[in-house]
């Protein structure tokens, strides 16, 4: 068959290599406490079909405490046994629990960098360029991947909006470039996959887009076509709208992968 997107280039994360293909599946923890975030690295261990684990900092209860972070994120670290770790603190404005401000945002992810048990972090572009920059910088001091971010829990912005979010996010250093948008219609779920498929010819960078909501769940399976590298999945409660059971979920991106390939 025709190749159905550029190619991208392959990025090393832990023990995942993200590259063209069929997405790869990240879950999400979605408790305050540790056992459950505990709790789900070790079901994402032994789950082949998960190859990501984010640990949502926004939820936890004590998400400011960063030596009580540092001790968790190590502990999911040991339990995942090479699976890499996506850390993230997504605020209320994109769609998360927690509202520091700039200032201490940043704060925490140098200090969370500096204990060192990230394989990758989840960076809001809103920030702007020189907090970007600047933690980005640090990140790949550390070794650790950086996705730049953007979400949209009411609609979704017009194309040219959203390619000229990834193009930033590519210009300042991301290492994934990351898309999330609410869709009213039909339309906006299929602008969606247009805006990922006219970046990943723009770009060499791995894809993460996606449209909420049960409308545009069927992004969360088609990044292969698209060119969306990666895509979120659930083991038990949802962190957003529309995501699909891992298993599921599998299924589907190993059904298409086939179809794609023959
Ligand atoms: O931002 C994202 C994407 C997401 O919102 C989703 O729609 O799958 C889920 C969040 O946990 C993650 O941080």
């Amino acid at each position: 068959a025709e190749p159905s997107s550029s190619p991208i280039r392959p990025l090393q994360v832990g023990n995942l290599t993200i590259q063209q293909g069929k997405p790869a599946i990240i879950v999400s923890t979605t408790g305050n406490d540790e056992e459950g975030a505990l709790k789900l690295a070790r079901q994402a261990a032994q789950t082949p079909q998960v190859q990501v684990v984010e640990l949502r900092v926004d939820k936890l209860d004590f998400a400011t405490r960063v030596d009580k972070v540092a001790q968790l994120g190590q502990a999911m670290r040991r339990e995942l046994k090479g699976k890499p770790l996506l850390l993230t603190l997504r605020t209320k404005g994109e769609g998360g629990s927690l509202s520091p401000d700039d200032a201490s945002y940043i704060a925490l992810y140098q200090q969370w960098l500096e204990a060192g048990f990230a394989d990758l972090i989840d960076i809001e572009m809103r920030i702007g360029a020189q907090a970007v920059d600047q933690l980005v910088a640090q990140a790949h001091q550390h070794h650790v991947a950086v996705i730049l971010s953007y979400h949209d829990f009411q609609a979704t912005p017009d194309n040219a909006d959203m390619l000229r979010r990834l193009s930033w996010q590519a210009a300042h250093g991301a290492d994934i470039l990351k898309i999330a948008v609410m869709p009213k219609t039909p339309q906006d779920v299929s602008r969606l996959t247009d805006v990922t498929w006219q970046m990943r010819q723009r770009s060499d960078k791995p894809l993460l887009t996606m449209a909420m909501g049960g409308l545009g769940a069927v992004t969360r399976v088609s990044g292969e076509v698209f060119g969306s590298n990666l895509t979120f999945g659930t083991l038990g409660e949802a962190s957003a709208p529309g995501q699909l059971d891992v298993q599921a979920l599998d299924q589907v991106l190993t059904t298409l992968h086939k179809a794609n390939a023959s």
